[in-house]
Order: C-alpha cells, then sequence, then structure tokens
C-alpha cells in the first residue's frame, strides 16, 4: 500500500511531519510520500521522504504567471497530484498537465471524484487515479466504510480502461484500520490529509495508518 499525505493549506509543520513520514516509511517498509505546498517542496523533500507536488499547470515555459512548472517541481519532487477535486482541470488540462508531468519525470496521481470520472482520467495514462468522493473528504468518515462501492466501481472502472493504472482511493481516511479495509477493497494506495495534517501528534497518526501493513 502507498500512503500518501496532501497537506492542503493546513497550518501545520510540513518539515516536522516530513521527517515523521520518512522515519515511519523506513521503519515500517511502507511507501509513505507527503505533498506539501509547492513553497515547502524543497524543506520536505530535503528530509528524505517521497516528496509529492500537490499540482502542475498544464503549460510549459513561457507567459503564463502564476504557473506551478512540472520541470521546476521535479528539481525537488518525485511525483504530483492532478486534478484534486479542491483543485479541479478541465478535461484537457489534466492530459496536458500529465503530459508535461510525465515530461519532467514525476510520477502522476490524477484524482476524480467517482469510477465514471476514474474511467475518463485512467485513459490519459497517469500513473495512478485516487477517487475521492467529495462529501466526505475532511469529514474523518472513512470511504472504505461510507462508500465502499464507490472504491470497488473505481477499481472495476479503472481495470477496464488500462489495467496497469494503479487505483487508489481517498476522503475521511485516518487510522491503519481505514487502510487496510482500503486495501480490501481493491485499492493500492490511500489518499488522506486531515487525519495527519491537523493530528495533535501527527508522527502517532502516521504509525497508526501502516500499523496493520
Ligand atoms: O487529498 C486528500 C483528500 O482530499 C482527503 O482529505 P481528508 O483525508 O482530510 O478527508
Amino acid at each position: 500500500m502507498f500512503v500518501l499525505v496532501n497537506l492542503k493549506a493546513y497550518d501545520c509543520d510540513p518539515v516536522a511531519i516530513a521527517r515523521a513520514a520518512a522515519d515511519v516509511a523506513d521503519d515500517a517498509g511502507v511507501r509513505v510520500a507527503v505533498a506539501p505546498q509547492a513553497t515547502h517542496l524543497a524543506p520536505v523533500a530535503g528530509t528524505g521522504v517521497e516528496t509529492f507536488a500537490q499540482h502542475v499547470s498544464p503549460t510549459g515555459h513561457g507567459s503564463h504567471t502564476g504557473s506551478t512548472l512540472a520541470a521546476a517541481v521535479a528539481e525537488y519532487a518525485d511525483g504530483t497530484l492532478l486534478n484534486h477535486s479542491e483543485r479541479r482541470l478541465r478535461l484537457a488540462d489534466i492530459d496536458a498537465a500529465l503530459d508535461a508531468a510525465e515530461e519532467a519525470g514525476l510520477e502522476t496521481v490524477a484524482c476524480a471524484n467517482n469510477p465514471e470520472q476514474v474511467a475518463a482520467v485512467a485513459a490519459l495514462g497517469p500513473d495512478a487515479v485516487a477517487v475521492e468522493p467529495p462529501e466526505l473528504i475532511g469529514t474523518g468518515t472513512p470511504v472504505s466504510a461510507a462508500d465502499p462501492d464507490i472504491v470497488t466501481g473505481a477499481v472495476a472502472a479503472a481495470g477496464e480502461v488500462d489495467d496497469s493504472v494503479s487505483v487508489y482511493c481517498g476522503a475521511g481516511i485516518s487510522t491503519g484500520e481505514d487502510v487496510l479495509a482500503a486495501r480490501e477493497l481493491g485499492s493500492s494506495g490511500v489518499l488522506l490529509a486531515s487525519g495527519v495534517a491537523k493530528a495533535d501528534d501527527p508522527r502517532a497518526a502516521l504509525e497508526d495508518l501502516v500499523s496493520g501493513l
């Protein structure tokens, strides 16, 4: 299982969380990655943890003020999220951002709300898709318990399009039990945020997440 921790724009210490994630990944032998704000990519990557951007632009070098270029992100990061439900892109822009990310050598995780969108984004050839029902994001109610069919549906939808695309799930995942339930449903990773970024003790939260793996 891959544990991808998105720090969003939460008021947290990205480097402390990254250090804890690197330790937990090493100790448990589990892939754990951290996706900080773009301005924190360098210090987070400096901890040695796998580092993801939260977004890259569907543009290359040129007159694109405010862009986050995949090539610039790749100086520090290993991969990137795309089309998170809090950073939605049009289909053509997901396609272009995937191309830019792949050209820069970034691993790509494209998000989708439901199995139908999973099929659409899987057809664009990301390394992975992450299904997240928006209504469960940040609730602490895990998608694996509240809407298991959306996870199994996403696994089936991606498999019909391209079975080399990994399927992750997210929304409300915060415990080791949630991670195991996600795996039972066919997911090969989880995407989560508040369970770690808002935890009183992020290191303990990370240790619990991987405890059953
Ligand atoms: O990127 C992470 C997801 O939106 C899930 O967020 P959450 O774990 O706070 O529900």
